[in-house]
């Protein structure tokens, strides 16, 4: 790692026009390493697309700032992947490279199209999942610095969603391009990303490296007894059986099999418990 930061925010918050009363997004401050693979997870409303769009400079904080120190290059593809219809795939992919003069990547732009689209063909014709190549083409070809992507993979199939992913991955590792991305499906996160941002009710509730995190929580299974000085983030009982994942003060000790938990299952018992997974 460089300490190098590829996006920072300090005291962000949001509110969508004068007189909302919600804040969308509240005192959210975090520091992004360069080079990272962050999965931006929340529920629904939480605040996620604010964030990404805040992060791409398409929307002006209500207060305190987000900013990507040194950057660029910024690619944003945002939710409903606005493309211009009546421009053909290949039309679509010729204006990325004249919009981006002397740093379009052709070669990246066309790995993400693949065979899977004729370059003839209408992007109005196309269906939600092969628009989501055509964006992610698009933001590929810009070779960004900062990719922020949400939730890149929602309309894809599962296969073309693992062979994008991967794509994603091996480009992002190759140029150390710094992601974030917003996701509901907590089963890609593993294993693809190393970073965590977990938002609920506009601020942010967990925030780390992902192996950092993981080696802070652990799970238990035994008999039900007393947890302190653990912190519980989510149990249940069945009978006198007590499942727990607690965040450890030092080490475990007690009656209980104790193992590490997945990035699904920590994600999982947060969810359940947003306010109880303020760090
Ligand atoms: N254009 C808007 N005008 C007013 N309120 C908005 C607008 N966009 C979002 N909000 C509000 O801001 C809050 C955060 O919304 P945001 O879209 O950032 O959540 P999200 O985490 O991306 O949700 P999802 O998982 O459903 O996509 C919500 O309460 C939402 O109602």
């Amino acid at each position: 790692m460089t300490g190098d930061t590829a996006l920072e925010a300090e005291g962000l918050g949001l509110r969508y026009g004068r007189r909302a009363r919600r804040w969308a997004l509240r005192d959210c401050s975090f520091a992004l390493p360069a080079g990272r693979i962050c999965a931006l997870v929340g529920p629904n409303g939480a605040g996620k697309s604010s964030i990404l769009t805040l992060a791409a400079g398409l929307l002006r904080p209500t207060e305190g700032r987000v900013t990507a120190p040194g950057r660029e290059r910024i690619a944003y593809v945002a939710q409903d992947k606005p493309l211009h219809p009546r421009l053909t795939v290949a039309d679509t992919l010729r204006m990325g490279r004249e919009l981006n003069p002397g740093r379009w990547d052709e070669p990246a732009a066309r790995r993400v199209i693949a065979d899977e689209l004729d370059p003839r063909g209408l992007v109005r014709d196309l269906s939600g999942g092969q628009r989501t190549r055509v964006a992610l083409a698009l933001a590929l070809g810009k070779r960004p610095e900062l990719l922020l992507l949400d939730e890149p993979m929602a309309d894809l199939d599962p296969l073309a969603r693992h062979r994008l992913m991967g794509l994603l991955m091996a480009d992002a590792a190759e140029r150390g391009t710094t992601v974030l991305m917003s996701s509901h499906i907590l089963t890609e996160l593993e294993g693809a990303c190393d970073h965590l941002l977990l938002l609920a009710g506009g601020r942010i509730r967990l925030d780390g490296a992902v192996d950092d995190l993981l080696a802070a929580h652990a799970l238990l299974t035994g008999p039900v007894a007393d947890l302190a000085p653990h912190t519980v983030i989510d149990s249940r009982t069945t009978g006198r059986q007590l499942t727990a994942l607690v965040r450890r003060e030092g080490a475990v000790e007690g009656p209980w099999d104790v193992s590490s938990p997945s990035l699904e299952d920590l994600l999982l018992a947060h969810l359940r418990h947003p306010e109880g997974a303020a760090a």
